[in-house]
């Protein structure tokens, strides 16, 4: 017979998301209205070894859905990576008597879940990455947000670019997926758009872009460089001053663009993903993500889910490489 689920333990892991409060106060809400109680984790898989934990409540969770970062902390545990600090995890899990757990948090944490899912926890997964680097999942919780955050200080780059005429480098975050700075290359109408799924081809990619734009009359140039991409923003920058002589800037806008109050797309997928964990759960699922699959909410096994393999939208390149000229 299938276990009822009394009550649940929430926690967000990995680099933090706006949209993972939001998710927060969803799987609490829709928890309590399903007569299950929850408990927040704090600090992602290192509260979970320390029996860090705080009891949420409905009132606990008012007004989170408009704030950035995430109210539960978030942390990497390299302990938790060992059989020992695993063990010591499934033993919170006990004392507090949690009946399953939902991590919200990118590749990593659902690799977690699924050890503790091996050992028999019941755990649901909800993508929470600015990256969007999840394959399962066409979106993940923050990356709406961080984009308009990158564009918003992309344009205010442009300003002063253009009154000195100069070359802007801008290195977005992106440590091994270049879905922010393709999409953000493709909104602020970028000379050139360098992604780490790619190797550089710095004549094909960047200069001759740059000479065409030259050519057609421009006289100032943006660059968007994924932080992934072999030798960073500096690198690129000095290819391009030594091959154009152009004046050339770098911005590197860094973990500002993972602050920030969420956007509508945030809260929306925050909130219907808190509410399909907590759904699946009270059904008797386990090991699944939550998952998009364009507007549809739908759910994977972890471990399939960690198999799958996700490109850059092919769509969006081939219009960055039209827009940009790049053959
Ligand atoms: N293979 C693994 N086995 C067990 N636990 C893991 C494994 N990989 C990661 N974790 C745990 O999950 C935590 C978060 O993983 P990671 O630092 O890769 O971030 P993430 O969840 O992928 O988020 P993001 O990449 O968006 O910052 C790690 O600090 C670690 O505690
Ligand atoms: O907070 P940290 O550890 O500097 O993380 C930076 C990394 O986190 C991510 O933003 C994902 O959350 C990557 O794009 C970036 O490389
Ligand atoms: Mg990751």
């Amino acid at each position: 017979m299938e276990k009822s689920v009394r009550r649940i333990g929430v926690f967000t892991s990995g680099g933090d998301a706006p949209g993972m409060n939001a998710a927060i106060r969803s799987v609490v809400r829709t928890a309590l209205h399903m007569g299950i109680e929850c408990i927040g984790i704090r600090r992602g898989y290192h509260g979970l070894i320390n029996g860090d934990f705080v009891p949420l409540t409905f009132e606990s969770v008012s007004g989170l859905s408009r704030k950035g970062g995430t109210m539960l902390y978030s942390a990497r545990s390299e302990d938790f990576k060992s059989q020992l600090g695993r063990e010591r995890a499934v033993a919170t899990c006990k004392l507090l008597g949690l009946d399953a757990l939902v991590g919200i948090g990118g590749d990593g944490t659902f690799r977690g879940l699924l050890t503790l899912a091996q050992q028999g926890l019941s755990v649901i997964g909800i993508p929470g990455t600015i990256d969007n680097d999840i394959a399962c999942s066409t979106y993940t919780i923050g990356y709406d947000t961080a984009c308009n955050t990158a564009l918003e200080s992309i344009d205010k780059l442009r300003d002063t670019m253009q009154s000195h005429e100069r070359c802007s480098v801008v290195e977005v975050m992106g440590r091994h997926a270049g879905h922010v700075a393709l999409n953000v290359g493709v909104a602020c109408g970028a000379t050139a758009v360098l992604v780490p799924e790619q190797k550089v081809d710095y004549e094909n990619d960047l200069m001759e872009p740059i000479r065409r734009s030259r050519l057609a009359g421009r006289t100032h140039f943006m660059i968007i460089v994924a932080e992934g991409v072999e030798g960073g923003a500096y690198e690129v920058a000095k290819q391009i001053n030594e091959a154009t002589s152009l004046d050339t800037r770098v911005t590197i806008l860094g973990h500002v663009q993972r602050g920030g109050a969420p956007t509508v797309r945030d809260r929306i997928a925050a909130t219907y993903m808190g509410y399909e964990a907590v759904r699946l759960l009270a059904e008797g699922k386990t090991c699944r993500v939550v998952a998009m699959d364009g507007e549809s909410y739908v759910d994977y096994d972890i471990e399939e889910a960690l198999k799958m393999h996700k490109g850059l939208d092919q769509q969006t390149y081939t219009v960055m490489r039209a827009l940009t000229g790049v053959q």
